[in-house]
């Protein structure tokens, strides 16, 4: 480096609108009839080669479950012993790399997505993983955007971080890369999130073998793609489409892993941090261990509510994306005396919903990722339906005929404990506890208590005062805290997102806090005047014994 480079502050990736007759309308619709009319094929990505190795699966649209898009190649044992080995042999020249042309990699990259690449991204989340074009637009277009540059910028603001020096020493801290390589494990639900696990390590210098969700291989496959146009060398990001045992086997018992960074349910985590755990003494570092996991997110309103914003919340929160975002609201706390009000209030904005394929602008919801998902939520809704501490008051039917459709579900219970109201079901399904208005104390801290999770949640009142109480008793209920507001919808560089319990370990996506976990700093001193003698100033200068002897 010759000279102490400036990159600016980013600001974010600006949503578009897709009006009617708006050329991004026109030219994702273009793109949308592009994909479904073929039938591609993903290869695994290793050292910046096309491996193929015939174990092939389908891809196909949530939303029309029998029309297949792609065909991907499933790593084996084999072929992630080959990118664990490229991403070793990749890592000395890549950390070698100039910082600037690091970034300049993902920036370029950014700079695709935001313009001729964005609506391959948008099409392929659409059809891939049933997104609606606002939600696909937030999440494949502007978020990984903002990631890929943010993430940038935040590298460059750590190497500025520097410890004190002076005129007789110089101190200086190297944000050195980890030794070895990074696992990065993706789930389906976030097209940014599969491209940030995989490239905020790689920022920061480190070497990355990417095992990204059976549900979201379409468009994740295009984010590689998109890596590799940028110019990301070969090697650095190692695309292996697999099943999670053989990561297990191969690849989490490698000697040289060096961290995970993971995103997904926590009960994958844990056997994660378990098998970590398990093979500790075959690792010559502590791997680094972030994982972002399970919510059972909530809305809490207190009668100082604005009944319409409240409204609007509740069916945004828990109904965008099929209820499918780990910040959706899953669980909501209402004071009995605005019940009435806001429940007519739900009602006529859930009328509006309209479920179907999201080719079609005008559907508020598309489907559900997969069969499982479906039988899953599914026997939620017909717990909720045989019991009798709950009443499903909207929603509540399911179909699979042409793909898998679930309603938006609201149930209501007088049970506080409700199974509903404690277990992450990922879906579009809200359980709402209705409170007297002067329990307000002690319902706070049930929904303190109620779930193991702690990942967003969001207060609803206008009272001052009540806002601190509440901000008070629900202090570690989550790491995203909304004040009126819905939970979901955190931006990069604006609500660094992650939680605590078993949410996760709350290393915040989307900020410097993340970028530090992927560095193992070396600090370096030098001496411009090391002393001469070990003697303290106020010692008196005398001639060593055993120099006397010999003398
Ligand atoms: N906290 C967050 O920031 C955040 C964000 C998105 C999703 N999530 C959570 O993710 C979950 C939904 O996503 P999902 O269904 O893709 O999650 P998941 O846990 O089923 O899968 C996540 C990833 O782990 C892989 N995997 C599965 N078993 C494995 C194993 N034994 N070893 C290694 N990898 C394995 C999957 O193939 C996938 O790539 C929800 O629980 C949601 O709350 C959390
Ligand atoms: N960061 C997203 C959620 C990511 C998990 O699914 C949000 O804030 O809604």
């Amino acid at each position: 480096m010759k000279g102490n480079f400036n990159m600016a502050r980013p600001v974010n990736e600006k949503i578009l609108e897709y009006l009617p007759g708006s050329r991004e309308r026109r030219e994702l619709g273009r793109k949308l009839n592009e994909l479904k009319n073929e039938v591609i094929e993903i290869p695994l990505i290793i050292g910046g080669r096309e491996i193929r190795t015939g174990n092939l699966k389908d891809v196909r649209i949530p939303h029309n479950k029998e029309h297949v898009i792609a065909r991907y190649h499933m790593a084996g044992e084999e072929e992630l012993m080959m990118a664990v080995e490229a991403a070793v042999e990749a890592g000395e020249k890549w950390r070698n790399m100039p910082w600037q042309h690091r970034a300049s990699v993902f920036l370029k990259a950014a700079d695709l997505l935001s313009s001729s690449w964005r609506q391959l991204l948008n099409a392929s989340t659409m059809l891939g993983q049933s997104k609606t074009v606002i939600q696909a637009e937030i999440d494949s277009a502007c978020e990984l955007t903002d990631f890929l540059r943010y993430n940038a910028y935040f590298m460059q603001e750590i190497y500025k971080d520097q410890p004190e020096s002076s005129l007789k020493e110089w101190n200086r801290t190297e944000y050195r890369p980890l030794e070895g390589f990074v696992l990065a494990i993706s789930p389906f639900n976030f097209t940014a999130i599969g491209g940030n696990l995989s490239s905020a390590p790689a920022i920061m210098g480190n070497t990355v073998v990417w095992k990204p969700s059976g549900t979201a291989i379409y468009s994740n496959y295009f984010v590689m793609r998109l890596l590799m146009e940028a110019g990301m060398p070969a090697g650095v990001i190692n695309f292996v489409p697999s099943r999670g045992s053989d990561i297990e086997k191969h690849v989490i018992s490698s000697e040289h892993l060096a961290g995970v960074h993971f995103t997904g349910s926590t009960k994958v985590f844990n056997n994660i941090w378990k098998n970590v755990g398990m093979n500790l003494d075959r690792y010559r570092n502590y791997p680094r261990l972030v994982g972002e996991t399970g919510g059972k997110d909530f809305i809490f309103a207190h009668n100082s509510a604005d009944i319409k914003q409240l409204a609007t919340a509740m069916v945004r929160g828990a109904f965008e994306y099929q209820g499918q975002k780990c910040s959706a609201a899953s669980r909501a706390y209402i004071p009995a005396s605005i019940w009435e009000a806001l429940r007519d209030r739900m009602e006529y904005e859930l009328g509006k919903i309209q479920i179907g394929e999201t080719e079609d602008f005008d559907n508020f919801m598309g489907a559900v990722i997969d069969r499982n998902s479906y039988d899953n939520i599914e026997r939620y809704i017909k717990f909720a339906k045989n019991s009798e501490d709950a009443e499903i008051i909207f929603g509540g039917h399911v179909d699979d005929s042409v793909g898998y459709f679930v309603e938006p579900t609201v149930v209501v219970t007088d049970d506080p404990e409700f199974k509903l109201l404690k277990e992450e079901i990922f879906g579009p399904v809200l359980t709402i506890y209705v409170y007297e208005d002067e329990n307000l104390m002690e319902t706070l801290e049930i929904c303190d208590t109620t779930s193991p999770y702690a990942l967003t949640g969001a207060i609803f009142a206008s009272d001052r005062d009540v806002i601190r109480d509440m901000e008070k008793a629900l202090l570690y209920s989550a790491g995203n805290f909304y004040i009126n507001d819905k939970p979901t919808g955190a931006v990069v560089g604006a609500q660094p997102f992650g939680g605590g319990r078993k949410s996760g370990t709350n290393d915040k996506a989307g900020s410097r806090l993340n970028l530090l976990r992927w560095t193992s700093a070396r600090t370096i001193k030098e001496n411009y005047n090391p002393p001469k003698n070990i003697l303290y100033p106020y010692m008196e200068e005398k001639t060593p014994v055993s120099v006397k002897a010999e003398v």
